[in-house]
């Protein structure tokens, strides 16, 4: 007996230093984390430093980098107006593109490419990467291909290019085939009938034919130049990963002598890293322009997932502060864009939905109707997306957040192309973070990728511009922000909670539910914390004083620092999303551990959170309830 109490005290013990080396490793593991961070923040700094001390003061927004074998003077040297094709690049800027000058890093982006060097090119959405390419393709011998993921964007730039005179051509799945017999003859013509060939990546992969003809191309010398549009598609890490991308290897392996330009809006070194091994693309030179849309405002606006709260707020924005101006409100699915179109057409606005299973008759007449100004609002899913380039474009309001910091960077950069001030501003709700996750959720990173776009919603004391930075290699100083986002507009605003009790709470709530073996979804679990979940938990737990909102933005919090964690399970319909416990909420039986976050210190639970000028022109804040009011007469007539 003696024995058998002995061994149930050290096994207690052997259980209590378990878990005290368990908190320890989960310490050491946070701290390591920690130490990776700052290593890589330091070397960014580090690096921005050695450019800031060897290079001459640049005076222009951008910086440009070279791959380790071309130093700072030889790069400059691209600026320059000495090379042999300068005179025809500036006559064709001007009388053929009827543009005065060239934009920064363009200028050097061509002679780099006419000099016949691999380029990755690296601009900010709207900065004018297509001209090149297509000024180049102008002035060179024979032909320049295209290879272009959309066959929206094709046509886009097929019609800019007849537009100017420009002979461009493409060839797609739907290519007739007599078509496509004029366009492969083109190919080997001496007199090179096209100057541009569009194709997508998938034409390179399957048509046999096509290869020979550009074979037959290359030996005459007609080959000229081949760009990769939107050259992130190659890599699974870039967002919009395409399969087909991998492929176009075959292209610098059959075309050694052919100068290659790569070109994207977001792309991180890592992105660039594999597209340049999937390209088959030795050292090629990258410039990277930065990513600091200066002219763009950002704000972020807490959304109430229980009401249509949010429409009204946009509804009274879009009546007041962009009267009459040219917007985009994003939306997450085909169903909320029909569904807030319509709202806001009961509100007297004239928006029209935008989404990939529309008629492709309905939706170039939405397009069409839109960049004409016919319509000032469109409602759209992600499908109105790359290739839209209207210059005045003075807001675009994410109804729901995007799934990473790269997508809101470019579906909110389709805002202010024409240089002038525009808001970028997206509505942060709690339950709208699990609906993106069942989208992501099958993604290489996805989900880690969200959580950062939810640590950008959820931050109140950090630059948006600079949290945005991080993920394009950048390092921006909130100087230059120029109070030109909500945090900085309203930098001494915010406070800081101790939330480990609330912590402790939800985490003893979660215990409880496994012990019942029961898995809370996000929104019973902040129902159940109310004290609004089942009458057993009630009874069993401490239920919050907190609002709805500020519970929501506690388990934000508690997922983005790890105390929770999303659990998932599929079924053939759909996918749940379930709250556990994090890896660190061993942490919190330490009763020295504290947690905390910041908040606004002047927000209550409104939902505007940000810059506070949703009043509308007056003073007076339109009321409309939810699903009140028929469609009005005007809207109708012009639905028609
Ligand atoms: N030097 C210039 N001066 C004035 N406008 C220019 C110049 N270069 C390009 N543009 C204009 O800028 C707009 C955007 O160009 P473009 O479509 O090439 O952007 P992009 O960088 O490819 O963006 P995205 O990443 O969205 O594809 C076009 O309307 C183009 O005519
Ligand atoms: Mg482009
Ligand atoms: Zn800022």
């Amino acid at each position: 007996m003696e024995g058998a109490g002995r061994a149930n005290d050290v096994q207690a013990e052997l259980d209590s230093v378990d878990s005290e080396l368990e908190l320890i490793e989960l310490q050491i593991a946070e701290l390591l984390q920690k130490q990776a961070e700052l290593t890589s923040r330091k070397n960014a700094l580090l690096q921005q430093l050695e450019e800031a001390c060897d290079a001459a003061p640049s005076s222009s927004s951008h910086s440009a980098t070279a791959a380790p074998v071309m130093n700072k003077q030889e790069m400059q040297r691209y600026d320059g107006t000495d090379f042999p094709w300068y005179k025809e690049l500036e006559r064709h800027l001007k009388d053929t593109f009827h543009l005065s000058k060239f934009r920064p890093l363009q200028l050097r982006a061509m002679n780099l490419s006419m000099s016949s060097k691999d380029l990755f090119l690296v601009m900010p959405t709207g900065r004018g990467k297509s001209l090149c390419y297509q000024l180049p393709a102008v002035c060179s011998k024979g032909f320049t291909l295209v290879i272009t993921p959309l066959v929206s964007l094709m046509e886009d730039q097929i019609m800019y290019l007849n537009s100017v005179n420009v002979p461009g051509v493409m060839l797609n799945a739907s290519s007739s085939k007599e078509h496509s017999k004029t366009v492969m003859a083109g190919l080997t013509d001496v007199k090179a009938p096209f100057k541009l060939v569009y194709v997508t990546p998938e034409k390179i992969a399957k048509s046999k034919l096509l290869m020979s003809r550009l074979e037959k191309a290359y030996n005459a010398n007609l080959l000229s130049r081949i760009a990769v549009d939107e050259v992130h598609c190659c890599s699974q890490w870039g967002h919009d990963f395409r399969p087909d991308y991998k492929l176009l290897g075959i292209l610098k392996r059959q075309f050694p002598r052919v100068p290659l330009l790569g070109l994207t809006a977001t792309a991180t070194s890592s992105v660039l890293k594999d597209c340049e091994k999937i390209l088959c693309v030795s050292k090629p030179v990258t410039l990277t322009a930065s990513f600091n849309r200066t002219n763009l405002y950002y704000e972020v606006r807490i959304k109430d997932s229980n009401n249509n709260a949010s429409i009204s707020d946009i509804a009274s924005l879009i009546d007041s502060r962009y009267k009459n101006q040219s917007g985009i409100v994003y939306v997450f699915s085909q169903k909320d864009a029909e569904f807030v179109a319509s709202e806001l057409q009961k509100r007297d606005i004239l928006a029209y939905p935008y989404h990939a299973t529309m008629d492709p008759v309905d939706k170039s007449r939405v397009h069409h109707k839109w960049a004409s100004n016919k319509v000032k609002v469109v409602v759209a899913t992600v499908a109105f997306g790359m290739g839209i380039d209207k210059p005045d474009v003075r807001f675009v309001i994410h109804h729901t957040i995007s799934k990473s910091i790269e997508n809101y960077y470019q579906e909110s950069g389709r805002a202010g192309r024409d240089g002038h001030p525009a808001d970028c501003i997206v509505y942060f709700g709690f339950s709208d973070i699990f609906r993106v996750s069942t989208m992501v959720v099958m993604e290489n990173v996805g989900q880690q990728k969200l959580l950062k776009m939810v640590d950008y919603c959820q931050n109140v004391d950090r630059c948006r511009r600079s949290l945005m930075a991080v993920h394009f290699d950048e390092v921006w100083d909130d100087e230059g922000c120029n109070q030109m986002c909500d945090t900085c507009r309203h930098s001494e605003d915010h406070t800081s909670m101790d939330i480990t009790q609330h912590a402790r709470e939800v985490v003893q709530l979660l215990e409880l539910a496994a012990s019942m073996n029961e898995k809370l979804t996000p929104l019973k679990l902040v129902d159940a914390w109310m004290g609004r979940g089942p009458a057993k938990h009630r009874r069993l737990i401490q239920t919050t004083a907190l609002s709805r909102l500020q519970a929501e933005a506690v388990i934000v919090q508690l997922l983005l620092q790890g105390y929770l964690r999303e659990d998932f399970s599929f079924t053939p319909y759909t996918t749940h999303f379930y709250m556990k416990l994090g890896a660190k909420s061993p942490l919190l039986k330490n009763q020295n551990h504290k947690v905390s976050m910041k908040r606004r210190a002047s927000v209550s639970d409104s939902v505007a959170v940000g810059s506070g000028q949703t009043k509308a022109k007056g003073g007076k804040r339109s009321v409309h309830r939810a699903g009140a009011g028929p469609v009005s007469k005007k809207v109708k007539e012009d639905l028609l």
